[in-house]
């Protein structure tokens, strides 16, 4: 499952967990890559040296992040070491889940199509929201300005782009019990038989 920016993609996988899913989030998986010891952390400390680090050996997020918002090479690098890592991490915990006989097990991926991510699960879909309405979700979540918001989502692939790779569509327009009835048709779809 992916999206854009505050579309409802954690709404929606709290909800398929409610269902019964095993939800695998990459945004925790990419936070346990990097922990302090593991090969991503190592490989960071090298190339990036030790100021991108806290005094507790914990990666300093805030300071990455700001490097490479805006430095292209920088982020292109940092990918590099932590993309390897993640696919590796999802497929191993997929294995695990699969092993205990769950009917199907979620990937909540907000760049699983820009990242190649979609070619390694058997479906994609791509929770929908017009621009909009996302940029009101943004503002008011991450109390943003209107042009900050709308530069965080232009920064993103665009919808259509999504859509187009989809195989099922979640509108995300709608109020949330409305969201969920149709997340619950596509969990019995997809588990069912
Ligand atoms: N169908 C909906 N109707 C109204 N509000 C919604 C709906 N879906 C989500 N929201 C609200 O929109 C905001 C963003 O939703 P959510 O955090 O689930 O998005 P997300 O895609 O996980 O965001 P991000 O990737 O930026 O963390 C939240 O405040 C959530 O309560």
């Amino acid at each position: 499952m992916t999206g854009g920016i505050a579309s409802g993609k954690t709404t929606v996988s709290n909800y398929l967990r409610e269902l019964g899913a095993q939800v695998i989030d990459a945004d925790h998986v990419a936070r346990q890559v990097v922990a302090p010891g593991e090969r991503a952390w190592r490989d960071i400390q090298e190339y990036f040296g030790p100021r991108y680090f806290l005094p507790d050996q914990q990666l300093d997020r805030r300071a990455l992040g700001k490097l490479v918002f805006f430095d292209a090479k920088a982020r292109e690098q940092l990918n590099k070491i932590i993309h390897p890592r993640v696919r590796e991490q999802f497929r191993t915990e997929t294995e695990e889940w699969s092993k205990k006989g769950l009917p199907a097990i979620v990937w909540d991926v907000p760049l699983l199509l820009e990242t190649g991510m979609d070619k390694m699960v058997d479906e994609v879909w791509v929770v929908a929201v017009k621009e909009e309405q996302q940029v009101e979700r943004v503002i008011q979540r991450d109390q943003l300005e209107q042009g900050e918001a709308m530069a965080r989502i232009k920064a993103q692939m665009p919808l259509e782009e999504k859509i187009k790779k989809a195989d099922k569509i979640i509108d995300a327009n709608v109020g949330k019990e409305d969201m969920f009835d149709q997340v619950a048709t596509l969990w019995k779809e997809a588990t069912c038989c």
